[in-house]
């Protein structure tokens, strides 16, 4: 099960990052976040995968589900939750991922994206 975030900034851009060289997946815009470890709860599995990834911090019950993707990936099966995010603190920095950038819900169709992020866009645009 791997958690993922759309950080959503004041003028309705998200936030997305490109997997970097050497990843499965290298190349390609994801929302930050990653897998959840035994025995932990998803939103917490979140702001974890958020300081680690980006260095800001918040408030695990601020964030709100957005939609789901289940997608068989080579031999495993992927189960990815998608949250909203509006407040945090800090400001966001690619530790692990080679470029971030804003952009507006309906400009994520342009951009490259693993599969199972492909239909999640949709909810995006209906809730940002
Ligand atoms: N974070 C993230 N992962 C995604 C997205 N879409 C998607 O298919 N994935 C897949 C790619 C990977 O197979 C998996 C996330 O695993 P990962 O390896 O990036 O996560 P992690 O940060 O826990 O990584 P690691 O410690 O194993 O390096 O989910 C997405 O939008 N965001």
């Amino acid at each position: 099960m791997v958690v993922a975030a759309a950080l959503v900034d004041g003028d309705g851009r998200v936030l997305v990052q490109r997997r970097p060289a050497g990843k499965p997946m290298a190349g390609l815009w994801e929302f930050p976040g990653g897998k959840v470890e035994a025995g932990e709860l998803p939103e917490f599995a979140l702001a974890r995968e958020l300081e680690e990834e980006l260095g800001i911090s918040l408030d695990p019950g601020l964030v709100k589900p957005c939609a789901f993707a289940s997608e068989t990936l080579g031999t495993k099966h992927l189960l990815l939750l998608l949250y909203t995010l509006r407040n945090w603190s800090g400001t966001p920095a690619a530790r692990h991922a080679d470029a971030l950038q804003w952009v507006y819900p309906g400009e994520l169709h342009a951009l490259e994206m693993p599969p199972a992020d492909v239909p999640l866009i949709a909810a995006l645009e209906k809730l940002v």
